[in-house]
């Protein structure tokens, strides 16, 4: 109420609607609720129904003042404003992540680290590299999964991604590391949307803990990569790492520890999560609906008869032919929300949406989750039904899953690929049987069955 009444009159009147809920913690236990429930999209539900299809609201969150967008036309304007807006990710998640990680780094800093690391990761050279060894690893880890009985996919799938993800940014990564690693990111991603409340019990507290061991061992690795690079050891390839250590800007100064290890533990998270999320979920699907797997599985019988007898596993080329899994994956993209919100902050008071303040100082969330499941947007939003994105091109702001403008997400190309060539060895070859088929779905951090999705995964033909 204090932070609204020092607005002044005029400002305040042009507030889009919406309340600031209970003191103190204002619309926090509405949001939990409705997550926790079983029921995320009650959330925006509740603002519609009160005040209207405005698509931004105003509420308390987070502990700050915060406009909720809703629109596809509202995001957009919000995420392609650089100078109206800057991040503004809760508390919880910059302790988390990283101080000094993309989350909170100034425009320049942004943009000259953002293209050092992007360049390697995304294009047609850069996914050309990792094909092979991501085609690899998945055929693999599939065969090994298919005599290993009852597992849980989705902490296996995350494995996968995750050796994926090490690969490109510490290539020599032993496995005793990289199991380490991949430990603290699960509790680390339990606390990444709670309240950042640093007492034993709650969830940031675990989360906070499994940084400091990320922190730990990404300095180890460090340490020994800056001996070798002193004593002249040979390197067997450049990976991310070696790019930050060697990163110089204009004025010659380079990144110290901190920010190469907030970097990496941005990266290696947002690299690995939300692909393993996703290929779960799209296998799931897969698997729910035998018209959608037929169709797709003779898309992908009909690829591998074309590829040259010299050739060998699938190329780049074969992978763009993959028309209708492209459309089942942004199909899953679309249903399942990974990223179902987005944080902002207003540099300056800044008009949006037929006239409303997002007044400066306030925090702002970009709800995809909003857009995705709006009937306006999509019909009958919660079919899964890959078909709808037959000859259709998405309207600039009404398909979100990797953001827009220069905040987009630099793996997108890369996250695409790994869950292609992920359910293209999974079509030709494999069943899954889930243990629990109606299990129930937590949607904090990330939209996910409790069991982790329990269940086995069986040979049922020889790829060709
Ligand atoms: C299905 C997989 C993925 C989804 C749904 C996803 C989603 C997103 C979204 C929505 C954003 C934008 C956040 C914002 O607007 O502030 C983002 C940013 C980011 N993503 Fe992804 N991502 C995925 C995979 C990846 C992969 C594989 C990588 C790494 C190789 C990655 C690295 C990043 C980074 C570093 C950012 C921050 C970009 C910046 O602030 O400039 N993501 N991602």
């Amino acid at each position: 109420w204090a932070r609204e009444a020092s607005l002044g009159a005029g400002r305040r009147a042009r507030l889009p609607p919406g309340d600031m809920g209970w003191p103190v913690v204002g619309a926090m236990w509405a949001f939990l609720w409705a997550f926790k429930s079983g029921d995320p999209d009650s959330f925006i539900g509740s603002f519609i129904r009160r005040f209207g299809r405005a698509g931004m609201y105003r509420a308390f969150m987070f502990s700050s003042p915060t406009i909720l967008v809703a629109t596809p036309d509202a995001c957009k304007r919000v995420l392609m404003d650089d100078d109206g807006f800057a991040e503004g990710w809760p508390k919880a998640t910059v302790a988390l992540i990283g101080s000094k990680s993309f989350l909170t780094l100034p425009c320049e800093e942004h943009r000259r680290l953002r293209k050092l690391t992007a360049a390697p990761i995304n294009g047609s050279d850069a996914l050309s590299t990792y094909l092979g060894f991501i085609d690899r690893t998945v055929a693999e880890a599939l065969r090994r999964w298919s005599d290993a009985g009852e597992i849980e996919f989705l902490t296996e799938l995350r494995r996968v991604t995750f050796q994926v993800i090490v690969q490109i940014f510490l290539t020599s990564a032993d496995d005793a590391t990289m199991r380490a690693l991949e430990r603290s990111y699960t509790d680390l991603n339990y606390g990444i949307r709670a309240m950042a409340i640093n007492l034993p019990g709650f969830a940031f507290h675990k989360a906070f803990k499994a940084r400091k061991k990320l922190v730990s061992v990404l300095q180890g690795a460090l340490n020994e990569r800056r001996v070798a690079t002193t004593k002249g050891l040979p390197k067997s390839n450049m990976d991310m790492m070696d790019r930050l250590i060697e990163a110089e800007d204009e004025h010659g100064r380079r990144l110290d520890d901190e920010e190469i290890i907030d970097i990496l533990i941005m990266y290696l998270n947002a690299g690995h999560e939300s692909s393993a999320h996703i290929s779960m979920w799209a296998t799931v699907f897969l698997q729910e609906n035998p018209e959608i797997f037929a169709k797709a599985k003779a898309e992908q019988e009909e690829i591998i008869q074309n590829i040259p007898p010299t050739q060998k596993g699938i190329s780049l080329r074969d992978f763009r032919k993959m028309e209708y899994l492209s459309q089942v994956i942004d199909e899953t993209l679309r249903f399942v929300n990974i990223s179902f919100v987005s944080f902002r902050e207003a540099k300056k008071d800044v008009s949006v949406n037929a006239g409303y303040l997002i007044p400066k100082g306030w925090k702002v969330q970009l709800w995809y989750r909003g857009v995705h499941m709006d009937p306006e947007v999509y019909p009958d939003p919660k079919k899964f039904n890959p078909s709808r994105w037959e000859d259709y091109s998405a309207r600039a702001g009404t398909f979100l899953p990797f953001g827009l403008g220069t905040r987009l997400c630099p793996g997108n190309d890369l996250a695409k690929l790994e869950i292609s060539i992920f359910l293209h060895h999974f079509l030709l070859g494999y069943k899954l049987t889930r243990t629990n088929p109606s299990c129930r779905i937590r949607y904090l951090p990330h939209p996910r069955p409790v069991d982790n999705c329990l269940a086995k995964i069986t040979k049922v033909s020889d790829e060709q």
